[in-house]
């Protein structure tokens, strides 16, 4: 079964509306893809002929335990850098045969949010605004910062909503060091929803978060899905890819072992490896 079909039949059968009832608006979104990926750092590859695919409107888990090249998988298909081997694609053109400038256009229609925190020394509203501002023009650029400078800086919708979305509007005032790990997390997962991306990366979204930030980022998950975006969440956390996605890729021990819809892949797995990491019983 090709890597589609196994898209097609993961796909969950929800009809896709969003939290308020209605449907959500149709978008051609981008299929992103690693195509036979082999990657290394020097000392050997770390994962081989990987083949994998974020579709529009679908949520992929890549598990598998720590160390096996989760995240490096992400930051390929977010065009980071070139795979050792293979093709990282885009609606099926090779990413890396475009001209920079293109490529910094896929990459505009891919948010990432990584494992290690990472926001700016600013408010809520900023941090969740970033995304937008360095994708105005110069002008525009220029004239937000008159705004700032006449205290006239108003927050724009689409940051409000992405704050709205993860449940942080309340605290879109508060700067980011006052916030809680999970705050800060949920602000950093709202600040790459604000462009709208076509693709969502999420590294380990809610390692050491608590139950309840845990819910709200797999609603925001669940919310970017209904919007039509392809979302991959990295994780090492079985239950979580169970909860959350529409297909599961396990990598183990240098490539994917399994690739299917989540239900079929946590009932009746194909490889006996990823049985026992589902029932918990590979111990890395
Ligand atoms: N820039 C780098 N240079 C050299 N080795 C690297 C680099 N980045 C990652 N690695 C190695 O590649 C392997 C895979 O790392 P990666 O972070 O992708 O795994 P992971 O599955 O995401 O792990 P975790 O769940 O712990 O985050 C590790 O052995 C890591 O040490």
């Amino acid at each position: 079964m090709t890597d589609a079909d196994h898209a097609r039949n993961g796909r969950k059968q929800t009809d896709r509306k969003g939290r308020d009832g209605t449907q959500s608006a149709e978008r051609e979104g981008t299929r992103l893809a690693a195509e036979d990926v082999t990657h290394g750092f020097g000392g050997g590859p770390i994962f081989e002929s990987v083949e994998l695919a974020v579709e529009p409107g679908e949520v992929l888990a890549v598990v598998g335990p720590s160390g096996t090249g989760k995240t490096t998988l992400l930051r390929l298909l977010a065009c980071f850098h070139p795979p050792t081997e293979g093709v990282v694609s885009a609606d099926g053109t090779d990413v890396w045969t475009l001209s920079p400038a293109d490529r910094l256009a896929v990459r505009r229609r891919v948010g990432m949010v990584f494992q290690v925190r990472s926001l700016f020394s600013a408010t809520a509203a900023t941090n969740a605004a970033y995304g937008l501002r360095v994708r105005e023009s110069w002008s525009d650029r220029l004239r937000a910062a008159m705004r700032r400078i006449v205290g006239r800086d108003s927050v724009p919708e689409a940051a409000k909503d992405a704050l709205s979305t993860v449940g942080m509007a309340d605290k879109a005032d508060r700067h980011a060091s006052s916030l809680s790990g999970g705050e800060a997390q949920r602000v950093a997962i709202a600040r790459a929803l604000a462009p709208d991306p076509d693709v969502l990366l999420l590294d380990e979204p809610t390692s050491n978060l608590d139950p309840r930030n845990t819910a709200l980022v797999e609603e925001a998950v669940e919310a970017a899905r209904d919007r039509g975006i392809g979302v991959a969440i990295a994780t090492h956390d079985m239950q979580q890819a169970r909860r959350v996605s529409d297909r599961t890729e396990v990598l183990l021990d240098g490539s994917i072992v399994e690739c299917g819809p989540t239900d079929r892949v946590f009932e009746d797995p194909d490889d006996e490896r990823t049985r026992q990491f589902v029932a918990g019983e590979l111990v890395y």
